[in-house]
């Protein structure tokens, strides 16, 4: 079975997050300098598409990407289906049964436009982030460039997943895939004091 690509192309035009440094690419040395290769440059967000946040984003003291075991972004993972909520809490996951799931994606389809940054999308509370960690789950993912609202200064998802152990991935794109088991694989790039990383994330049906 193939992988299916669930992250944003990077380009000129990918999203970002509001005053936040956008995506550019730039043949820095053509090969008609080189004389013997094009050599690319990139500058952008380390949140930019559909990336991982390193503790340290949100918290001075917290660990940076190279201290992120890679394995937390590679295994299996259940995909549910959260639409139309503007908070998403402990309680929208009574009718799941989770167990032995420690990678959950949460389909919210709450930025349905991927062109356009979104002005308002569901936040995670904190009594969501107690519950994952009560199950055991250390990776979240979802379709929304945040798992805070987008106006928030506290920060309080963040905080409250990174107290439990739960690690997040933003910006997927989930569009075609259905509810269900895959494997999932999103490593982030060994960005030593990275406070972030984008990733190529791509998820395979476990039949
Ligand atoms: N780039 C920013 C600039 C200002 C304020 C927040 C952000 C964020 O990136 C927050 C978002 N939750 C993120 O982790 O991607
Ligand atoms: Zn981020
Ligand atoms: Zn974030």
């Amino acid at each position: 079975m193939t992988w299916i690509d669930v992250s944003q192309p990077l380009h000129a035009d990918v999203t970002t997050w509001p005053g936040d440094t956008k995506f550019s690419y730039e043949i820095a040395w053509p090969m008609a300098q080189s004389g013997s290769v094009n050599v690319g440059k990139v500058t952008m967000s380390l949140h930019v598409g559909t990336h991982i946040d390193a503790p340290f984003h949100f918290d001075d003291h917290g660990q940076r990407v190279i201290d992120l075991d890679p394995s937390i972004y590679i295994g299996p993972a259940r995909v549910i289906h959260m639409p139309h909520k503007s908070k998403i809490e402990a309680s929208d996951l009574d009718g799941h049964d989770l167990t032995g799931v420690e990678r959950l994606i949460l389909k919210t389809d709450g930025w349905p436009d991927k062109r356009v940054f979104p002005e308002t999308i569901p936040e995670l509370t904190p009594s969501l982030a107690d519950r994952l960690g009560e199950l055991g789950i250390f990776l979240i993912g979802l379709d929304l460039p945040s798992v805070d609202a987008i106006d928030s200064k506290e920060m309080s998802a963040h905080h409250a997943l990174a107290r439990n152990g739960v690690h997040i991935l933003e910006g997927l794109v989930l569009d075609n895939i259905l509810p269900g088991d895959y494997d999932l694989n999103a490593v982030p790039l060994p960005i030593v004091e990275g406070d972030g990383s984008p990733v190529r994330a791509l998820l395979r049906p476990i039949l």
